[in-house]
């Protein structure tokens, strides 16, 4: 390439870059002083990069006047850490059964490494991260979960015991005010308080949308290690109705972690969430891509 081919190149560049930006105008107008809560699921926090991204995207939002409360889970970093301590887990329908040793474990990695990191990774970018757990001002108050499920055999339901899982039963979104309010930017650790001072252990998912819905969300965006929800031919589907996620669900298509997802987004919807989006947080700048262009990510949710 010669020097004039290579300056048309580099001002096409610019060109398709400020057609972008110029793009996004409707966009940032829509989403002009909006809430979206963003839940990091531990899958998509893989490495120090997508971490960093992830840090940008939200520090660009709270600069664009859109208010990002970020959840995060950390499953994974807690199976590492349990197999460190030689503590055996087991999954059902997404959730981890956790007994006292386990919480205690949950409790360290979520609210201590994990929320710490992610607060100073935001930080790092020019953010002003605050790091929370659903204890803070009894921001999500939690009992026991209970979980029933259908004995192939003799076709009664049975209940499952899951420990110190938490179901949200009272959420007080107002400290979460005090910093979407200004430009403190809340991340919070999943984990409840019960009424008797009990720790619970919140799926990620599950608290993400207990929070998009008292506080009303605009938007709830679930990023995982999928590109979105996957029909039964493994393609992933861009638009759901609620509907449609309960025929997936009732045909196993729905399965695993995805489970918690789903349920997760017709709840939130069902307390006033605009709608919610699940998309791959390991795309590089998967929630500007969603926000602020009109390509979307993920599968979207919407009645
Ligand atoms: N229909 C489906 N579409 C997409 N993923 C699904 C589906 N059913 C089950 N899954 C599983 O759900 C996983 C996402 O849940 P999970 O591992 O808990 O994510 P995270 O750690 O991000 O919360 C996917 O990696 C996939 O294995
Ligand atoms: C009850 C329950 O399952 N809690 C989750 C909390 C972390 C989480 O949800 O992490 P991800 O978002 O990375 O999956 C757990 O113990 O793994």
């Amino acid at each position: 390439m010669d020097f004039m081919e290579k300056s048309t190149a580099m001002k096409r560049d610019w060109l398709a870059t400020a057609r972008t930006l110029s793009e996004a105008l409707p966009y940032l107008q829509r989403y002009d002083g909006a809430t979206v809560v963003v839940k990091f699921g531990g899958h998509a926090m893989s490495d120090d990069a997508a971490m960093e991204r992830f840090a940008r995207d939200i520090v660009l939002m709270k600069q664009c006047n859109v208010h990002p409360v970020v959840v995060h889970g950390g499953g994974p970093q807690i199976n590492q850490m349990l197999e460190r301590l030689s503590i055996k887990s087991e999954f059902i329908d997404g959730k981890r059964v956790t007994d006292k040793a386990t919480v205690e474990v949950v409790e360290m990695v979520l609210a201590g490494r994990i929320n710490k990191q992610i607060v100073q990774a935001i930080n790092d970018q020019g953010g002003r991260a605050v790091g929370l757990s659903g204890k803070d001002a009894n921001l999500i108050v939690c009992e026991k979960a209970t979980k029933t499920r259908k004995d192939p055999e003799s076709n009664i339901e049975k209940v499952l015991d899951l420990g110190f899982v938490g179901e949200p039963v009272e959420v007080n979104p107002e400290v979460l005010k005090v910093f979407t309010d200004s430009d403190f930017i809340p991340v919070v650790a999943p984990i409840g308080t019960g009424r008797n001072g009990e720790t619970f252990n919140i799926n990620g998912d599950t608290a993400a949308g207990a929070l998009a819905g008292a506080m009303k969300a605009d938007r709830l965006l679930l990023l995982t290690d999928v590109a979105g929800v996957k029909d039964a031919e493994g393609d992933v589907v861009t638009r759901l109705t609620p509907d449609d996620v309960r025929r997936l669900t009732d045909q196993g298509v729905i399965a695993g972690g995805m489970i918690p997802k789903t349920e997760t987004a017709l709840h939130a919807m069902e307390r006033g969430v605009g709608a919610v989006v699940i998309l791959d947080g390991r795309a590089p700048h998967a929630c500007l891509l969603e926000l602020f262009t009109e390509h979307g990510a993920g599968t979207l949710i919407k009645a």
